[in-house]
């Protein structure tokens, strides 16, 4: 049987699953997902700690393989790629923001966010980095610190860089997994505001949260309990 696919949607799970086999232990950490993530849409993920979140976003980062069913993504299927074609998917299609920032001290900030672009086959040209870069900083509004190194920044403004790293190759979506975890409630509050502006302008984002004041960032909610999704209701519907 072939699966059904909505080509419209940007990210397509189908009954999807991941089980992990640790000795005697087996853990159904997602069972039989179906999730379809629309370009433009802001979509959050919350749940308690061992819910399966971790696990969704590797998945869909193209970090890990299901145990089972299907990953589409703009329609293609890549549940089965080997490790280099994931590699490659990954930096043209996948933007990630992690919680820990993960940026390189050693290089700049310009540097860092171009790194997407230099791993390109084939060579993007350096007129185009640096376009591309100044763009993506721009629209973290960042651009003044592009010769700074990433240690003489704030945390927030860590965070900027690395949206700015996750943006400049134009990816399908930004998977973003606690953004707000390292950061004060002012900082957080303004990544918070800085992804809604983003999505605001066309990025589609899916952002992994156990904070439910965040969650209310996202214009599409969903619940992941014991690996099971479940949406929550708008709030126009829950009343
Ligand atoms: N590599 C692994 N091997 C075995 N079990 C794992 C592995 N990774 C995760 N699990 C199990 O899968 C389930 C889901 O874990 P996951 O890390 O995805 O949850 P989470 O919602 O991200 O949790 P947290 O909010 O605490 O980070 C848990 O029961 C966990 O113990």
């Amino acid at each position: 049987m072939t699966a059904s696919i909505d080509k419209k949607a940007s990210i397509s799970l189908k009954q999807l699953s991941k089980v992990y086999l640790t000795e005697s232990i087996e853990t159904h950490a997602l069972q039989a997902i179906d999730l379809d993530i629309y370009q433009g849409e802001f979509v959050s993920i919350s749940g308690p700690s061992g819910c399966g979140k971790s696990t969704l976003l590797s998945i869909l980062g193209l970090l890990d393989s299901p145990s089972d069913g299907r990953y589409f993504i703009e329609g293609e299927a890549v549940e089965d790629l080997d490790l280099d074609q994931r590699a490659e998917y990954r930096n043209l299609k996948i933007g990630f923001v992690f919680q820990s920032f993960n940026l390189i001290d050693e290089l700049s900030v310009f540097e860092n966010v171009a790194l997407p672009l230099r791993y390109r086959e084939p060579a993007v040209q350096e007129t185009d980095i640096d376009k591309a870069v100044k763009k993506a900083l721009t629209q973290v509004e960042m651009a003044h610190r592009a010769e700074h190194r990433p240690n003489q920044l704030s945390g927030g403004q860590q965070q900027r860089i690395a949206i700015a790293r996750a943006l400049v190759g134009a990816p399908t979506i930004l998977l973003v997994d606690e953004p707000t975890g390292n950061l004060d409630s002012h900082n957080g509050d303004a990544v918070m505001t800085l992804l809604r502006t983003l999505n605001r302008q066309g990025t589609t984002i899916c952002m992994v949260t156990h904070d439910p004041r965040y969650a209310n960032f996202a214009s599409k909610q969903y619940n992941l309990l014991d690996g099971k999704i479940v949406t929550v209701p708008a709030l126009s519907e829950a009343i």
